[in-house]
């Protein structure tokens, strides 16, 4: 709750907003108790008196009653009209949306039917309707206001529903044994409510405005009882000639609708679940970079070299430092394989590359990602756009994600080539089938009218490969390519990548946690723990002498396959929290050879064999592992 108000509190308009409706409401509340003259009181001889007269601040109508005292019960009166009218609307609509929602099939057609005819209806006519059968009356006008938005309510509750309703954690509720009912409350009903108030607080306004307006046409409150809009209805007639008796209760309304509809604004960007972060703005094209310091050169000549790379997330008053300082290299044709345990940042790594990490929350705050003798890190957003996917192309863990569902296959291959390459769309047809062809999909000529549901996760997964060849890159980031795919098809998708990096000179960076894929298809391997490289070595030497204890648990998480029955050595405890790294070596915890000095303060990543680095005080002696 109090991550609420701060939200909203960040929205200046919809802080306004909250101040001029509490003002308003406050008012309305204490109406009764302050010392105002009867707003009923009729006083001839006196009316029409002008705004600041004596005995009467606001002036009088065309009855000599007080415009101040009806101004304040007439705004009570609105308020609670409009207010109640939103609270029966969205009571009865979000139930009737919920009903159809969950039971689907007839109860759904039967009920939305029902919601559709009432939605032909303009709906000030339907009001209109619904008040000349009842008889005009504010508890009519009450009902008619409530009746016409309950359709807006059902229609919106019903839709979020038939989404909700599929979920995985309402099936689970179903296979425990829970009733519809209990469902409905407990699972459906919790996920709902922030749309509802959401769809309250943007249409209560407009419900003041239906009843005044009911009003207005004589139709609501029924004389001498004030509301806004009979108020401005009576004072129609003198209009020209004493104007404050409809300026008076048109600035009213005009203030109360402003503001709820500003608070209103709020409070959906404030719910909103994508806007949590605190961002109430859309993430940039390129992540932000704030360097707190000069870009480091480029340490090797490498295709890719990254040096000193930081990005942390700010979400509010935390920041996690996700990658806190990481040094890699790739060369042209080499296959870097990044292992780690979930979190360690291995993706947001990746994703920094080509300032792809969502800002905000995330800032790279520091290092270089040097491509082709160019830093990255900062660079203009066109010089990211032309190198992303033409020089550097990423494979997503889900290709069902990351492909369009309502597009087939071949189109998008073919939107691929073609936003970096002006080629007509036969040639880029004809390349995007031999694309299909160099991934191993069968049939390649049909297999670019199907749509990604009509293929399997494996073939979907190759068209991701496909496209991400689409522009001949020299760099392929693979970001868990094969971890959704079962053993045979993960086979046969490494195999496409190691054939096609020693075809086309390829540079992959694969990431994974998988040691068994990167014995298979990395040349080097760099081990990722809370956003640092612990261990950095080539393949074959790391896994038959790992020297970080990290490693060397990693490894021996690993289950062999007829090695007899041993004990599987999980790695006791979690990782450290990104927003709260211990001194020191952040795996100490976890390590049985931890000692003071560990935790004393950093530790570099120092070279110990030829091309091999530790991050740690007190090294494995080696030992050699049949890997
Ligand atoms: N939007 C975010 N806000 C705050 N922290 C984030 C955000 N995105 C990622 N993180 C944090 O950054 C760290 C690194 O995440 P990252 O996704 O890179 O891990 P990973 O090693 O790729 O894990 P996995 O194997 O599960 O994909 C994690 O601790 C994560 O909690």
């Amino acid at each position: 709750m109090m991550a609420f108000f701060r939200l909203l509190a960040r929205n200046r308009l919809a802080l306004a907003g909250l101040v001029v409706i509490g003002i308003v409401v406050v008012l309305a509340l204490i109406t009764p108790l302050l010392p105002l003259a009867d707003p009923d009181v009729t006083d001839t001889p006196n009316r029409f008196q002008p705004m600041f007269s004596a005995g009467a601040l606001l002036g009088t109508d065309h009855l000599g009653r007080d415009l101040l005292s009806r101004l304040m019960w007439g705004t009570r009166l609105s308020l609670a009209m409009g207010f109640a009218a939103a609270v029966i609307a969205a009571v009865l609509g979000s139930a009737i949306g919920i009903i159809a929602g969950f039971y689907g099939g007839r109860t759904d057609n039967v009920i939305m039917r029902g919601v559709d005819m009432l939605m032909a209806f303009p709906y000030i006519l339907l009001a209109l309707a619904i008040v000349a059968a009842l008889g005009p009356g504010l508890m009519n006008a009450l009902i008619a206001v409530a009746a016409v938005n309950v359709p807006f309510f059902a229609r919106n509750i019903r839709g979020i529903t038939v989404g909700i309703a599929h979920k995985e954690f309402v099936d689970a509720a179903r296979l425990a044994g829970m009733r519809n009912r209990e469902i409905i409350l407990a699972e459906v009903l919790p996920n709902v409510l922030p749309v509802i108030v959401i769809a309250m607080s943007t249409t209560v306004g407009w419900m003041i405005l239906e009843t005044a307006g009911l009003s207005f046409l004589g139709l609501g409150s029924q004389p001498p009882q004030a509301d806004l809009g009979s108020m401005l209805g009576e004072a129609r007639s003198a209009l020209i000639t004493n104007p404050h008796t409809s300026i008076v209760p048109g600035a009213m309304i005009l203030v109360i609708v402003m503001g709820i509809n500003l608070l209103g604004d709020g409070v959906r960007d404030a719910l909103d679940p994508r806007l949590k972060s605190g961002a109430l703005s859309r993430p940039m094209p390129a992540t932000t970079v704030d360097r707190d310091g000069p870009a480091p050169a480029a340490r090797t000549d490498s295709l890719l070299d990254i040096a000193d790379l930081r990005t942390e997330f700010r979400v509010r008053n935390r920041v996690y430092k996700a990658v806190g300082g990481v040094d890699l290299h790739v060369e042209k044709g080499e296959c870097l394989g990044i292992i780690g345990e979930s979190g360690s940042g291995k993706s947001v790594t990746a994703l920094s590359v080509m300032g792809l990490v969502a800002s905000p929350p995330g800032v790279i705050t520091g290092g270089a990602v040097h491509f082709d003798g160019q830093d990255l890190v900062g660079a203009r957003y066109e010089v990211l756009r032309s190198l992303r996917g033409r020089r550097v192309a990423y494979i997503f863990q889900d290709p069902q994600a990351t492909l369009h569902p309502l597009y087939k296959a071949g189109d998008q291959l073919i939107e691929a080539i073609r936003t970096h390459e002006d080629v007509s769309r036969e040639a880029a047809h004809r390349r995007a089938i031999s694309l299909l062809k160099s991934v191993r999909i069968p049939n390649a000529e049909s297999r670019m009218e199907s749509y990604p549901y009509e293929m399997s996760g494996g073939m979907r997964q190759r068209v991701g490969i496909a496209m991400a060849l689409a522009n001949d890159p020299d760099v392929i980031i693979a970001d868990e390519p094969t971890t959704a795919l079962d053993v045979t098809v993960q086979a046969q998708i490494l195999s496409v990548l190691s054939d096609l990096r020693r075809e086309r000179g390829l540079a992959i960076i694969f990431i994974t946690h998988d040691f068994g894929v990167v014995g298979q298809l990395c040349d080097r391997v760099a081990v990722m723990y809370a956003g640092r490289i612990v261990e950095e070595g080539p393949t074959a030497a790391v896994l038959r002498s790992p020297q970080h204890p990290y490693t060397s648990r990693l490894i021996d998480c690993v289950p062999t396959l007829g090695g007899g029955q041993r004990r599987l050595a999980a790695i006791p405890g979690l990782p450290p929290v990104v927003d709260r790294l211990p001194h020191g070596c952040a795996f100490a915890d976890r390590c049985d050879k931890a000692q003071a000095e560990c935790r004393a303060g950093s530790i570099a990543l120092a070279p110990t064999e030829p091309a091999r680095k530790v991050r740690c005080l007190f090294p494995e002696v080696a030992k050699e592992r049949s890997a």
